[in-house]
């Protein structure tokens, strides 16, 4: 099938005016078929954009460095261009939407020259679901149209769906590097500069254009721009919740499972969580989904979520044999690998692999690169941000529900980030509002996931969706309100909040984490059975010290340090809501958030008296 043959009007009209302001050489359809994957990796490998890495280590993969300009989301030149700048709200971006589109019109004019203009009809979620949504990207890169080949449901099957006039998203990249007659890229990754890249979500008629960056959530559209940043907006006005979170199930040994779903900020270990192997006996976890859930009331009143995507697009760095072998298992064949290192053999390596570095490297800048353990300034092999796009499917503890067009219902709602103090290992919310409120504070030390903040300052994160909230983040709060005021209190999910990453004052991790995470799993198991040993806190319910198993490394002091409430260190925590971030919001902050911290505060004071 090609471009053609498409008989959906609105979309052939959208394809020709996109063509005729951008100038491609050539337009051609996704179809979603092997052969044509197979074909644009041969074509990004003869012009040096990639190389084929090694056939029996590696099977049918290969590595993109990208631009060392272009290697994370960039929050800066990310806009909800709603049509007020109280409508996109104090933690977005805005530019006047007719302004905007008139900046971008002008640097679209022309910017495919030289270039094929790929047409990528993709589902989010699984074909034909009742919670999926369709889009259609429009791409100058080959190297996009690969990536979504993996992480969405791509081509002909696609446009089926659609019909002659089924609804789409238009979505329109370009990685905004126009070839003069002749020039070629090089063997370079294409990019604009970063006063030129825009990551533009247009939120009143449900679009997206992008331009200038081809890395990541700026450029797989499907992703970041279209399942959060859009659809939060369709969520919000429809009733249900698109959210930055990997949805698990997890099996107790009698065999009872439960879904439990977790936004933490990125590259804050969703992934890890999402294909966890416990370390406890006879319990077990199987993956649905490792960074997008969707979740909407079923006919039963509980809450249903679906995994948008078909694929992980994971953090390289950091991941083991023994952090997480699941990803690794997952990205053994089939698999995109993005800014990671090369070895001499043709097999990958990043920092945190679990191995030396067999033999000099070429790093991601494409320079050689010998591992200098004694030099702890060394600049890493592999970028921090370096990942690898995989197909979900090969995941060897992908959940048999995964592509359930259902969803699995949701039995706990986890939210975290990176705090190494006062932010205790668990606790649970009161009720629906209160949770509500765990998930509106949430702070974390900021990652390389994103390029423009510095990484390690605490900042706020609400819901983890700071960089992907689509509308006024104060309307999303009372969103969450009013989703919870429409379910059954005793159906509702039971929301905690969980702290990986709490430090001595030697900077070392007061808790393993990892595998070990499956502990904290069982007591919000339990909590979920009514089974559970907690005592009520000051900040919430928590587990009593000895109702979490200990893993052999954690001191008694220690677990007893990581479920302490610190009271001091959550007055200064009440105090920096109170006069930094709730302000922010001003009366679009819900009265029932101010008057959940006026209650922490009272409750803190009390104990500490
Ligand atoms: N100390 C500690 N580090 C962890 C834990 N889980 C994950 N990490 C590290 O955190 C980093 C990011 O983890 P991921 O699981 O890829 O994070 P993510 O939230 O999926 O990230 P995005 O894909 O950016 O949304 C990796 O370097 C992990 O090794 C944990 O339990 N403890
Ligand atoms: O969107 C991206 O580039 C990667 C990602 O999952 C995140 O940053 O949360
Ligand atoms: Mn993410």
């Amino acid at each position: 099938m090609t471009i053609n043959d498409v008989k959906h009007v609105k979309l052939v009209q959208w394809v020709n005016e996109i063509a005729a302001l951008t100038t491609p050489d050539a337009i051609v359809l996704a179809d979603g078929s092997a052969a044509q994957y197979d074909e644009l990796v041969n074509e990004c490998v003869e012009k040096g954009l990639c190389v084929r890495l090694n056939e029996e280590k590696k099977p049918h993969s290969v590595l993109f460095n990208s631009d060392p300009s272009d290697v994370a989301r960039v929050e800066k030149r990310t806009f909800i261009a709603a049509k007020t700048k109280d409508e996109a709200g104090p933690t977005n971006n805005w530019i006047d939407p007719v302004e905007l589109k008139k900046t971008l019109t002008g640097l679209y004019s022309g910017c495919m020259k030289g270039r094929t203009m790929y047409v990528i009809p993709f589902s989010m979620g699984p074909l034909g679901s009742p919670i999926s949504k369709l889009g259609v990207e429009i791409t100058d890169s080959p190297y996009v149209v690969i990536n979504m080949m993996i992480m969405t449901r791509v081509g002909v099957k696609v446009l089926d769906l659609l019909g002659t006039d089924g609804y789409f998203v238009p979505c329109l990249h370009s990685v905004g590097k126009p070839l003069a007659a002749g020039e070629t890229d090089g063997g370079k990754w294409p990019c604009a500069p970063m006063e030129n890249k825009y990551i533009a979500q247009f939120p009143e008629t449900r679009e997206i254009w992008s331009f200038g960056s081809g890395y990541g959530g700026n450029a797989l559209l499907g992703k970041k721009c279209l399942a959060l940043r859009i659809a939060s907006v369709l969520a919000r006005d429809e009733g249900w919740l698109a959210e930055h979170m990997l949805i698990l199930k997890v099996t107790n040994p009698e065999g009872k499972s439960r879904f439990v779903t977790a936004a933490f900020p990125s590259a804050c270990g969703k992934t890890n969580l999402a294909m966890l192997i416990p370390t406890i006996e006879g319990w077990k976890v199987e993956t649905v989904g490792d960074d997008i859930a969707w979740m909407k009331y079923g006919a039963d009143g509980r809450l249903y979520a679906i995994n948008p995507e078909a694929g992980f697009f994971g953090v390289a760095p950091g991941t083991s044999a023994k952090s997480n072998k699941n990803a690794l298992i997952a990205a053994s064949k089939n698999t995109i690998f993005t800014n990671v290192a090369l070895t001499a053999d043709k097999d990958v390596w990043w920092e945190g692999i679990g191995y030396d570095a067999p033999g000099p490297l070429t790093d991601w800048h494409g320079n050689e690169w010998i591992q200098d353990k004694s030099n702890k300034e060394q600049a890493p092999a592999a970028h921090p941000n370096s990942r690898f796009t995989a197909p979900a499917n090969q995941c060897p503890c992908i959940a048999p529900e995964w592509e359930d067009p259902q969803g699995v219902p949701v039995s706990a709602i986890l939210f975290g980030g990176r705090r190494p103090s006062t932010i205790p290992l668990v606790h649970m919310a009161r009720n629906w509002n209160h949770g509500v409120f765990l998930g509106s504070i949430v702070g974390s030390e900021v990652t390389a996931a994103t390029l423009d903040v510095k990484a390690g300052t605490i900042r706020r994160d609400p819901f983890a969706m700071l960089p992907f909230c689509g509308y006024n983040m104060g309307d999303y709060f009372k969103h969450w309100i009013e989703v919870g005021k429409a379910g059954d209190a005793d159906k509702l999910p039971k929301i905690f909040y969980v702290n990986w990453f709490r430090k001595t004052a030697e900077g070392k991790w007061l808790w393993p984490g990892y595998g070990d995470n499956s502990r904290v799993l069982k007591w919000i198991f339990e909590c979920c059975e009514g089974t559970a040993k907690t005592v009520d806190t000051p900040i919430g319910i928590m587990p009593t010290v000895d109702a979490i198993d200990r893993p052999a490394d954690v001191s008694e002091e220690d677990m007893k340090e990581l479920l302490k409430v610190d009271v001091d260190g959550w007055l200064k925590e009440v105090e920096d809501i109170r006069t930094n971030h709730y302000p922010k919001f001003g009366a679009h902050l819900p009265a029932e958030l101010a008057e959940m911290l006026d209650t922490l505060e009272a409750n803190l004071k009390a104990a500490k008296n």
